[in-house]
């Protein structure tokens, strides 16, 4: 059995596998520009994050029916129930279906058809979090949260993601603003390729309650103090840095410095079928190249459910918690 985890940081765009990518664009009646599974997957050789984001974004436009969202979550939950994952915050980008004229509701309400249903057939509790294109415009991000208003009723909170370098977060202040007035949760990406100061700008403009990656918050000592001081979680998502060349190779990884800094850390997946594994392919990876303790395995795990979004349900997050405690490793 699978050491108990959330997953906190997952694209599910992201969890695209080849297979059911050339299944959808058969449904759909598309051509795609690759002859087979095994050519697609060769094309998944990163440069930095903007190389895998244009193939991230091509794939997806077989995406488009409520049925296809509905079966790219259902894959998603299955696999992910099969690496001990028990509550699972969902990222989506609406904006980049929305652009190809899938409608927010096909999108949302796909998703919930597997979301809603979750629990009863994975196991997982869930929660869904609308992500703003950060390279698209503040007015489109306007625009977005607007065409979200129908469905907030299944969405916990917004994120911010995409190609970070030059896309600062206060270009997102009005829109974070009037997520939060909505009650919505407040997450953004910061400091994957950007500097330390879009981790603070997050903090301070944005009143983000969540960091996504995180990780170059190393290269400043009083960002680092502060983060552990506020008690404030990193996603951290280690395959994924090893693919887009944040980092140069797993062992290389700040993890184990970053938890013994104190700082709340979390290990997830991003885009796992891009990235070579899983949530729990990640906590074996980092448990082998990075030489993590059971202790510290736990410690991760912990943290993934003190992190996550379960404050209407304090007595769920305490069960959670418990199983990692009561967890045997074998
Ligand atoms: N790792 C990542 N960083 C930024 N945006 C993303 N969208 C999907 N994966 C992403
Ligand atoms: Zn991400």
């Amino acid at each position: 059995m699978p050491l108990p985890k959330a997953e906190l940081h997952l694209h599910i765009e992201g969890t695209l596998e080849p297979e059911l990518a050339f299944a959808l664009a058969a449904r759909n009646g598309l051509t795609l520009p690759w002859a087979d599974t095994e050519e697609l997957r060769h094309a998944y050789r990163f440069e930095d994050l903007q190389s895998f984001l244009n193939l991230y974004y091509e794939l997806m436009t077989v995406l488009r029916t409520e049925q296809d969202f509905e079966d790219l979550a259902n894959a998603y939950l299955a696999r992910a129930a099969a690496q001990g994952v028990r509550h699972a915050e969902i990222f989506f980008d609406p904006q980049a279906h929305l652009a190809r004229g899938v409608a927010m509701g096909t999108v949302v309400e796909g998703l919930w058809r597997a979301l809603g249903a979750s629990e009863a057939n994975h196991g997982i509790s869930t929660a869904l979090i609308l992500c703003f294109l950060r390279d698209e415009s503040a007015a489109s991000a306007l625009a977005t949260l607007d065409a979200a208003k129908p469905h907030l009723d299944r969405i916990t909170g917004v994120g911010l993601d995409s190609a970070e370098v030059g896309h600062p977060p206060v270009k997102f202040r009005e829109v974070f603003e009037a997520a939060a007035a909505l009650g919505l949760r407040r997450v953004a990406h910061a400091g994957e390729e950007g500097p330390p100061e879009y981790i603070t700008e997050a903090l301070d403009v944005l009143g983000v309650e969540r960091v996504d990656h995180g990780l170059r918050c190393m290269e400043d000592g009083a960002l680092v103090e502060r983060l552990v001081r506020e008690r404030i979680p990193l996603t951290l998502c280690p395959l994924s840095n090893v693919r887009l060349r944040t980092v140069d190779t797993l062992a290389d990884h700040p993890l184990p410095a970053m938890l013994d800094a104190g700082l709340l850390c979390t290990v997830n997946s991003d885009d796992p079928a891009y990235f070579g594994g899983y949530v729990g392919d990640n906590f074996d990876a980092v448990a082998e190249r990075l030489g993590l303790t059971e202790d510290r395995l736990r410690e991760l795990a912990r943290n993934s459910f003190l992190a996550s979004f379960l404050e209407h349900d304090e007595e769920r997050r305490a069960r959670y918690i418990a199983e990692v405690e009561a967890y045997t490793f074998s």
